[in-house]
C-alpha cells in the first residue's frame, strides 16, 4: 500500500536524491554584499569575513577553581599562612614569599604562584594556616594565558553561521558588531486555486494554505527576508505576472504547487517561458515533482527558482534536503553535509516503487538503544505525522523494510542549523 492511499507510480527519468542534492549545491552562487550589523542583531547571520582573535584567552593566567594559590617550592608541613585575597576581577598581584593567596574561579593568579589547590583539598589549622591534603603538580588547576586563542588568530571564519556559541565567543572577544553577508531575499508563493487563508472562513473543497506558513517558517529558521507573494490563482496570467515581480526583487524565487502533470499544474510552463528549467522530478517519497528553474537568461544570470511539490510534506522534504543546501551556499557558507547513520527499525513495511522513501519517524530508546518506529501516516499531505518526527528512515527504491533491520536515519534536528 502507498503511504498516500493511492496506486503507486512506477516512476522513469527521475534524479537519484543525492544526485539532485549535489546538483542544487553546485548549481547555487554567493550573492555579493555585506553589512555591519549589532552583535546583537548578528544571530543565524553569516560572516562576510574572517574576524581575528582580539586578545589571548583567557587574558592573563587565571584560576580554574576556588580554593588556594601557592608557590609549590613553599609547600610545607606547618602549613601557609594566608597572606592574599584574590577575588575575580581583581587586579594582577604578587604573592608574598612563604604565604598563599586564597583565590577564586577566574581570578588572576598572583605572580610568583604556580599552582592552585581546591578548598575541598584543604584544611585551615587554628592560626588560620593553609595544609593541603594529597599531591599536586605544578601548573594545577591554573588556566594559562593565550592557552586557548592568541590574539591574531583566527577565531572564525568568513561562511561561518553566527549561533548562540558563536555570538558568545565574539562577546568573549569585547567584539560588539560584525561584518555579515546581506540578508537573502526569499519570493514566497502558493499556487492553487483551492488555498485560502488560515483565519478565514472555509467552504468544503478548500485548503487552508499551510505551504506558505511552512516555508515562510524555515526561511526565517534560515536567516532569509521573507518577500511574500501571496496565494496565486492556477491560471498563467497570474503566474506570469507574480514571477515577474519576484525575478526583479528576490535573489531566489520558492513557490508550491502546480508542478506536477495536470493541466490545472501551470507552474512549468510559465517558468519555461520566462527563463527555463535545470532539471524536474525526484526519485525520493514525498517530493518527486521538485524543480530547480531560472527566471531570466540562465540559472547564473538570472534568479533562481525552486518549485516544491503542493503535497505539505513533499513541500518540508524537498526543502531540507535540496532547496536548504541551495539556501546555505548562496547565503555564502558551505552545504551542511547531510548526517545519516544507521538505525533499527521496529515495524515492517512494503518499500516503495521507484523512488527512495523518507519515512517520517520517531526514535524509541526504552531499550537503551533507538528503535525508529512510524511517527504517524505517511501520507504526503499528512503534516502530523511531520510534526511528530524526529527524523526520516530512509529506504532504498523497491527495499522493504523489515523490523529488526538496520536503515539510514536522517536526524531532522540537523535542518535547524
Ligand atoms: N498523475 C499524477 N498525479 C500526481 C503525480 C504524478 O506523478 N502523476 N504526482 C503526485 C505527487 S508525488 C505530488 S507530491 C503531487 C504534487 O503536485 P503539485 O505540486 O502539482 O501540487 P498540487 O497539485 O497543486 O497540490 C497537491 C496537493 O497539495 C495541496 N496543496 C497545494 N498547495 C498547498 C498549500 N500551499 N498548502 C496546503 N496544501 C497545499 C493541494 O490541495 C493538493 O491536495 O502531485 C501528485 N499527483
Ligand atoms: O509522493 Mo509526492 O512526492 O506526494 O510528495
Amino acid at each position: 500500500m502507498s503511504g498516500c492511499g493511492c496506486a503507486e507510480v512506477v516512476t522513469s527519468g527521475l534524479l537519484d536524491l543525492f544526485d539532485a542534492r549535489g546538483r542544487m549545491i553546485a548549481a547555487a552562487r554567493p550573492v555579493t554584499g555585506s553589512e555591519r550589523v549589532a552583535l546583537a542583531e548578528a544571530a543565524r547571520r553569516v560572516l562576510a569575513e574572517d574576524v581575528l582573535a582580539a586578545l589571548d584567552m583567557p587574558g592573563v593566567d587565571n584560576s580554574a577553581m576556588d580554593g588556594y594559590a601557592l608557590r609549590l617550592a613553599e609547600r610545607s608541613d606547618q602549613g601557609l599562612p594566608v597572606a592574599l585575597r584574590v577575588p575575580a576581577g581583581a587586579g594582577v598581584m604578587h604573592l608574598p614569599a612563604g604565604g598563599c593567596a586564597r583565590i577564586f574561579t577566574g581570578a588572576p593568579l598572583p605572580l610568583g604562584a604556580d599552582a592552585v589547590v581546591p578548598q575541598e583539598r584543604v584544611t585551615l589549622d587554628d592560626r588560620g594556616r593553609m595544609h593541603i591534603e594529597g599531591e599536586l603538580t605544578e601548573g594545577a588547576n591554573i588556566r594559562r594565558r593565550g592557552e586557548e586563542t592568541r590574539e591574531g588568530e583566527l577565531l572564525l571564519p568568513a561562511g561561518a553561521r553566527l549561533d548562540a556559541a558563536a555570538i558568545a565567543l565574539l562577546a568573549s572577544h569585547g567584539i560588539d558588531e560584525v561584518v555579515v553577508v546581506r540578508r537573502l531575499t526569499v519570493a514566497l508563493l502558493s499556487t492553487g486555486d483551492e488555498l485560502i487563508e488560515p483565519g478565514t472562513a472555509r467552504v468544503p473543497g478548500q485548503v487552508y494554505d499551510s505551504n506558505r506558513a511552512l516555508l515562510g517558517a524555515l526561511l526565517d529558521q534560515a536567516g532569509c527576508e521573507v518577500l511574500d507573494l501571496g496565494v496565486i490563482a492556477d491560471a498563467r496570467v497570474d503566474l506570469h505576472q507574480a514571477f515577474g515581480l519576484a525575478r526583479d526583487d528576490a535573489d531566489l524565487v520558492i513557490c508550491t504547487g502546480g508542478v506536477s502533470v495536470g493541466e490545472e499544474d501551470h507552474v512549468r510552463p510559465v517558468i519555461e517561458r520566462l527563463g527555463g528549467i535545470a532539471f524536474h522530478g525526484v526519485a525520493m517519497k514525498p517530493g518527486k515533482p521538485f524543480a530547480l528553474g531560472y527566471l531570466g537568461d540562465s540559472l547564473q544570470a538570472g534568479t533562481p527558482l525552486i518549485a516544491l511539490p503542493g503535497n505539505p510534506v513533499a513541500s518540508l522534504v524537498g526543502w531540507q534536503l535540496l532547496a536548504l543546501p541551495f539556501v546555505q551556499v548562496r547565503q555564502g557558507r558551505e552545504a551542511a553535509p547531510l548526517q545519516r547513520f544507521p538505525v533499527t527499525a521496529g515495524f515492517s513495511r512494503r518499500g516503495p516503487r521507484g523512488r527512495r522513501e523518507l519515512l517520517r519517524v520517531v526514535l524509541d530508546w526504552a531499550a537503551g538503544t533507538p528503535v525508529a518506529r512510524l511517527a504517524g501516516g505517511q501520507g504526503s499531505h499528512m503534516l502530523s505525522a511531520a510534526s511528530q518526527a524526529h527524523g526520516y528512515l530512509v529506504v532504498d527504491a523497491n527495499q522493504h523494510v523489515e523490523e529488526g533491520h538496520a536503515y539510514q536515519y536522517c536526524p531532522i534536528a540537523q535542518f535547524l542549523d
